[in-house]
């Protein structure tokens, strides 16, 4: 089995406070994750952390068999929930830009998905919707060659047309050499396009497995095991 992403007894501290305590896993190329948790669990402190945006207090982390740097930064897509694209820009423009920024970014896989997601290439981003910004980001993220790729979630906020479109596209395009991590709470929303879940909980792992197992297991969907979990059943 390869596995792109491991990490051992990681800790991240934002001064006194602990937001990942311990965190031991792995991730399997060809398949895609769920990190689920409710607000401030550390979903995001883990993604940058993997992206090398963060570095972790302590403990080890091996992407694609390297220490984190600039190398290995080069092999991930992260998106995170912020708006990271110019508004004064038109939609051609931004993929300019993004390839600007990115060696492997591939400007036709870009404009053919575009279609897909009914963008218009010469609309100014300031001028999108929301969901329409969404579908561009997940665009420009999902048009690199990278080798892991993490959403910082995806879904948040979209209508349910937004919502199938982001997550058809997510499985059409997922390349089997590669892993995919997918935070949310929107657990419903994309329980069945998972392989594996993490669930986080005040900055420590409380439950990890595949997604079908556990589900069998418990005889529970997984946002039943979800509202478990969190104790909100
Ligand atoms: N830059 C920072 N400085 C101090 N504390 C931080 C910082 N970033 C995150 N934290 C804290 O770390 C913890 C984990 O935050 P994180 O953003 O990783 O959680 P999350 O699961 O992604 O939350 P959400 O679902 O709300 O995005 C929270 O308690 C948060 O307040």
């Amino acid at each position: 089995m390869n596995y792109l992403i491991n990490c051992i007894n990681l800790q991240k501290n934002y001064m006194s406070k602990k937001a990942l305590i311990d965190i031991n896993l792995k991730f399997q190329e060809g398949k895609i994750y769920g990190l689920l948790g409710p607000n401030g669990s550390g979903k995001t402190t883990l993604m940058k952390i993997f992206a090398d945006l963060h570095k972790q207090t302590s403990g080890e982390l091996v992407i694609c068999d390297e220490k984190p740097s600039h190398k290995t930064r080069a092999y991930v897509a992260y998106m995170p929930t912020e708006n990271f694209i110019y508004g004064w820009m038109k939609v051609k423009e931004s993929l300019g830009f993004y390839a600007d920024m990115y060696a492997d970014f591939d400007k036709e896989k870009a404009i053919e998905l575009l279609k897909f997601m009914e963008i218009d290439m010469n609309q100014k981003v300031s001028s999108l919707s929301t969901g329409q910004r969404a579908r561009l980001k997940i665009t420009l993220t999902i048009s690199r060659k990278a080798k892991i790729y993490m959403l910082d979630e995806p879904l948040n906020g979209l209508d349910p047309i937004s919502r199938s479109k982001i997550k058809e596209c997510i499985i059409d395009q997922f390349d089997a050499e590669g892993v995919m991590i997918i935070s949310t709470h929107l657990v419903n929303e994309i329980e069945q396009i998972l392989d594996e879940v993490v669930f986080l909980d005040h900055g420590e792992v409380i439950l990890a497995g595949e997604t079908e197992k556990m589900r069998l297991e418990k005889g529970k969907s997984l946002e039943e095991i979800y509202k478990e979990v969190y104790g909100h059943a």
